[in-house]
């Protein structure tokens, strides 16, 4: 459960990273250390900034870059990709074609998905069969966000064996069955600034991205540098902002974790509100369970928490396909 937190701790994974090939990787007291700081953290807020991941600062400005320059692209270029249902719910979405609670979002973006090959999960994961659409241009968008997906796949399976460890388990609770081969999403999404119109601030009230929590194991947001938007909800429920800060990723728990701790850990609600005049980018990477996997409470977490599962089981395909075909206006 969340706790009245103020601020989002900073978590140097580095050692954790090093020793993470050695299954005795527990005992390392600076691992230990690393393990602690992520159980109270995952408690405690449910978010923290990863610093020491690995990911080359170059490439990480990089796929922000390349964020912008797509965005800036005209609609009719953009629509080049359009996002639908045939195309698995790939692509991109204008302004305000996501709905959160019945509320259309302030933003735009691509969304990529781990490709799913046909009847591949039988009717569960029809709805998502499909191809990434990436855009002609920038030319190098594709190859460069293949090979952050690919860095952020495997940064996220180490933090989630430190994970595993602050909970009790063995560093693979989260491998094999569970999450051993992770479904994952992609979302590149564009915020326009606050416009001023008539000395006050016309957006002021338009909300990025409404509240809400992320549906799999693990999130990391890549934002940018110089704009505060993204905020946190805490216990009482006041808003506690992520600043940026460079060199790390936010990172968060999604509701398959918090199912998985029996409640230990929970997937804290966020939200955006982009106050500033410029455009923002983020770059929100999701590391998630096997599609179609069954999804209850771990016997190490019920026993810690009392003796009783507080969530039935969810299949965390249907929990996505479920959230996919009611985000979008028709
Ligand atoms: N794959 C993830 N987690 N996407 C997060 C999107 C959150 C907004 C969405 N309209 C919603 O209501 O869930
Ligand atoms: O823009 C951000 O900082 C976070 C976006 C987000 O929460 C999401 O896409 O799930
Ligand atoms: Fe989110």
């Amino acid at each position: 459960m969340a706790t009245d937190f103020k601020s989002i701790p900073i978590i140097d994974v580095s050692t954790l990273l090093a020793k993470c090939d050695d299954p005795k990787m527990g005992d390392d007291p600076g691992v230990a250390q690393v393990v602690r700081s992520l159980d109270q953290a995952c408690r405690e807020a449910g978010f923290f900034y990863v610093k020491g991941h690995g990911i080359p600062e170059s490439l990480i400005k990089d796929v922000r870059a390349l964020s912008h320059q797509f965005f800036e692209l005209s609609y009719e270029e953009k629509l080049k990709i359009k996002m639908t249902p045939a195309a698995g719910y790939r692509g991109y979405q204008r302004l305000g074609e996501n709905v959160t609670k019945g509320v259309p979002d302030m933003h735009e973006a691509i969304d990529c998905y781990r490709e799913v090959k046909q009847g591949m999960y039988g009717d569960l994961g029809k709805p998502m069969e499909g191809c990434n659409q990436w855009p002609d241009t920038p030319a190098d968008l594709k190859p460069v966000f293949e090979e952050y997906v690919s860095l952020c796949t495997d940064l996220s399976k180490k933090i989630m064996r430190g994970i595993a460890l602050a909970l009790g388990g063995s560093p693979y609770e989260f491998e094999g069955e569970r999450a051993g081969d992770p479904f994952w999403v992609l979302r590149i999404i564009g915020y326009p600034g606050a416009s001023k119109e008539n000395g006050h601030d016309s957006k002021e009230n338009d909300v990025g991205c409404g509240a809400h929590t992320d549906y799999g194991l693990l999130t990391l947001v890549n934002q940018d540098d110089s704009i505060t938007a993204l905020q946190v909800r805490n216990l009482s429920g006041e808003w506690i902002s992520a600043v940026p800060v460079p060199g790390t990723f936010v990172c968060n728990i999604g509701d398959m974790l918090k199912i998985w701790s029996n409640g230990l850990y929970d997937s804290t609600l966020h939200r955006v509100i982009n106050k500033s005049p410029v455009y923002r980018v983020c770059v929100a990477y999701f590391y998630e369970p096997n599609f179609d996997v069954g999804v209850e409470p771990l016997e190490l977490c019920v026993k810690r928490t009392g003796g009783s599962k507080k969530f039935g089981r969810a299949v965390y395909g249907e929990h996505l396909v479920g959230k996919v075909q009611t985000n979008f206006v028709t």
